[in-house]
């Protein structure tokens, strides 16, 4: 026996797994007389003796048994020796963090000697599904924050025979809470006598309950999170009390409610309603029609027909109410739902009701919030919930729910445990340099080459998500008459812009959205820029600059019968140029040039005379009869490859990307305007629809800080640097990578985060 961390080896389910052998000398050193069962049955003294005794050794890096000690500390954020035990609360997220913990158990179980059970208890806490991981932190957190009360040891303690329970009980609805930590607390941990009873602190739900309730103990994976969940709400309560006056990402322990259909007038308006109270809260203001009339017990994800009333049983809505029981909601917490009549009044009112019954109104993103710090999603999935709710094209929502199905999750968290693996190995050099074989560094570079490629995979898809979620702003530029509002009209299939043949008629910018392979475009179109007397179109035309210079893609627009005149030049000078004739509005952006109405271009012959035919008719390149002649003619495909490239400035060929053939009374030449749309914006891959999860500008920042600490880290190897330094790098990369997740991520981010949602979300 080691120390205080070996009390839980002597818990019926801890040493069935063989825990007890992990430590390489922990059972024939006996370099500590701080046994278990002093740790646990005699008490809160004894306890914290045993836990000086942990710190010393923690610190001193002496006890092999202590590794993963070291490991929850790092992950828990447990406190150094002295620093005042009181001040400390779990991190926010940290529900997470128990799966790298798990994972280095399982490495730390490769690279030390054990016993077989031992790396069958490693291989198999591996294998555990993602699920399965996830269901485990808010319970081990919230138990080890209560025990972190008397002592780390004793947080530990809890932690492992969770572990072990859950590798060992495939059937989750079997293992009750409460039973493992009496188990726990038998096998001599700190929890009995320590002078802090978590059962106390329990919202209720006791063990007997638990037996009884068929409901919350009928072994599925949802039951075991309700099960644990009074002993989750009495820590996330204290813990959320530490944190109370900051943020958003206060966890309290109101009960919310808000509209979450929004006002418009859909028929149909749903009022949430989530928190400890919310059934009761729901009870006071819903009156049960039919059979229930007389006696009502709500049941979880059971529809209920009835009336709302206010506190004078005046009717409000004839409504149906929707019952989800914890943890089986999307909060995690009881959640009910009124499903009121639409159009704002009907739903002003209920909600109103349930706030004087005793509801708070929701604050922006809260309920989203609710079921990250719950557990239930992720930080990367609760940023996907946005996007889906915000996504404007159905590619973006493919991406968004790509995200929501824990794509980036789970892309980073293996990532995250990979350099847990590398980690743990490189501790163990630290703490064992004499029993274990020296560090392969090829093998070693190459694992970090494959989590540094992990990550620019990651990143790869960062630009073409931010196309997806933030779309792109394209100008439509050009002379008048040259065909800017046909085109808009064409390619969003609309009548949206007013067309005539009069040079001039577009005054204003207007605009139009549309898809493009699932990219959202907003199309700007413009004034015809010219020279003008007329005050209207000389703001017109200045508006027509600004907006070129502000987009994200300006299309200028020739016609294409005529191909490029001077003044046209005077528009690319004006908006491209430099020198006289410039304006004050540059376009930054990318450019392409259209060539409009190619239905009246007569095909140039080997011998140019289509291009004198086409420039004869340039006169008439607006009326209708023209147009159809050059029809007759057959004019081109409205795609450049195949016909000679159009003659144009050195200056105009070298700035334009791409110049495209379109015919926009034809609907002709669209196609190959979308294809170099995309291919400017760098995502032509969108077109075909081959776009997955992608990460957002926070996950990528996050992503780049992480690859830089690799790449740092790859440097200190080269270098030849003590193993110490490597691990600065590799946990500098490891804090990166969790604050994608949010498994290692500051409050003033989630408030950040959760700030952009709107009410109700
Ligand atoms: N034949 C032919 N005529 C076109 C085409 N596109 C536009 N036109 C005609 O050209 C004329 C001007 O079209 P608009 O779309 O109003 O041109 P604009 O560039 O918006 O003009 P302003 O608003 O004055 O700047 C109209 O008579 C259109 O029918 C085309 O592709 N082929
Ligand atoms: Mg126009």
């Amino acid at each position: 026996m080691a120390t205080g961390i070996h009390c839980v080896n002597a818990s019926p389910v801890a040493s069935v797994c063989g825990w007890r052998s992990l430590g390489p000398r922990s059972a024939s050193t006996g370099s500590s007389a701080c046994a278990g069962s002093a740790t646990g049955s005699s008490g809160g003294a004894n306890a914290i003796r045993s836990t000086s005794h942990v710190c010393d050794r923690v610190l001193a890096r002496d006890a092999p048994a202590l590794n993963y000690s070291c490991v929850a500390c790092y992950a828990f954020r447990l406190p150094q020796r002295g620093s005042d035990i009181r001040a400390w609360s779990p991190p926010l997220a940290a529900p997470r963090l128990i799966r790298p913990f798990l994972a280095t158990m399982s490495s730390r179980a490769n690279v030390l000697p054990r016993s077989q059970a031992a790396v069958s208890t490693a291989a198999r806490a591996r294998a555990m599904g993602h699920q399965q991981q996830q269901l485990l932190p808010q319970s081990l957190l919230r138990s080890a924050a209560t025990y972190h009360a008397a002592d780390f040891a004793g947080a530990l303690s809890v932690l492992q025979p969770y572990v072990t329970a859950e590798v060992l009980q495939p059937r989750y609805g079997r293992l009750r809470p409460r039973s493992v930590l009496v188990n726990a607390a038998a096998g001599g941990s700190t929890t009995v006598g320590s002078g802090i009873n978590p059962m106390a602190l329990d919202d209720g739900v006791t063990s007997t309950e638990d037996e009884d309730d068929p409901g919350r103990g009928s072994g599925s994976v949802d039951d075991l999170g309700s099960s644990m969940d009074g002993i989750n709400g009495s820590i996330s309560g204290s813990s959320a009390r530490s944190r109370s006056g900051v943020g958003l990402t206060t966890k309290d322990e109101d009960t919310i409610a808000s509209i979450v259909t929004g006002m418009s007038h859909g028929s149909v308006a749903i009022i949430r309603v989530s928190g400890t109270e919310a059934v009761s809260i729901a009870a006071r203001v819903f009156r049960p029609g039919g059979r229930f009339r007389f006696g009502w017990q709500p049941q979880s994800h059971r529809v209920y027909y009835g009336t709302a009333v206010d506190g004078d049983e005046r009717l409000l809505d004839e409504v149906l109410l929707l019952v989800m029981l914890s943890p089986r909601s999307y909060t995690a917490e009881d959640v009910v739902e009124f499903h009121c009549h639409g159009g704002g009044v009907c739903a002003s009112r209920v909600l109103r009701s349930l706030i004087e019954a005793g509801a708070r109104p929701a604050k922006p993103g809260e309920f989203t919030l609710r079921a990250f710090l719950n557990g239930r999603l992720d930080l990367a999935q609760a940023e996907a919930v946005m996007e889906l709710i915000g996504a404007r094209t159905a590619a973006a929502a493919d991406s968004a729910l790509s995200g929501l199905r824990a794509g980036v999750g789970a892309a980073v968290s293996d990532l995250r445990s990979r350099c847990l693996d590398v980690l743990a190995e490189l501790e163990a050099r630290l703490d064992f340099d004499e029993d274990l074989p020296p560090i392969d560094v090829p093998e070693l570079k190459c694992r970090i080459e494959g989590i540094q490629a992990g990550i620019e995979k990651a990143l790869r898809t960062a630009h073409a998500g931010n196309l997806l979620r933030t779309g792109l702003q394209v100008a439509i530029v050009g002379r008048p008459n040259v065909g800017k509002s046909s085109l808009l009209n064409a390619w969003t299939n609309s009548d949206r812009a007013i067309v005539t043949e009069v040079p001039g008629t577009t005054r204003d910018v207007l605009e139009a959205t549309l898809s493009v392979g699932g990219v959202p475009v907003t199309l700007l179109d413009t004034a015809g820029i010219r020279q003008s007397s007329d005050v209207v179109e000389r703001i017109g035309v200045e508006r027509s600059q600004a907006a070129a210079a502000a987009a994200d893609i300006a299309i200028m627009v020739i016609d294409g019968a005529t191909g490029w005149t001077d003044a046209d030049s005077d528009i690319f000078r004006a908006l491209w140029g430099d020198g006289p004739g410039s304006s004050t509005c540059k376009v930054k952006g990318l450019a392409l040039l259209v060539a409009n109405k190619d239905d009246l271009r007569v095909p140039r012959t080997d011998n140019g005379v289509g291009a004198t035919a086409a420039q004869s008719r340039s006169n008439c390149a607006a009326s209708s009869a023209c147009a159809s002649t050059a029809h007759s003619h057959g004019a081109g495909s409205g795609v450049s490859a195949e016909e000679p490239p159009l003659p144009l400035p050195l200056l105009a060929r070298e700035t334009f990307a791409a110049v495209v053939r379109t015919s926009a009374s034809e609907r002709r030449g669209l196609e190959a305007l979308d294809s170099a749309l995309l291919k400017l914006a760098g995502a032509p891959q969108l077109a075909s629809g081959g776009m997955s999860w992608s990460v957002n500008e926070r996950q990528a920042e996050a992503l780049v800080r992480s690859h830089e600490a690799l790449m740092r880290l790859a440097e200190s190897i080269a270098a030849d640097m003590p193993l110490d330094f490597w691990t600065i790098d590799l946990r500098a990369a490891l804090l990166a990578l969790g604050e994608v997740s949010g498994d290692e991520v500051a409050e003033e981010v989630l408030d950040t985060v959760f700030s952009r949602f709107c009410i109700g979300k």
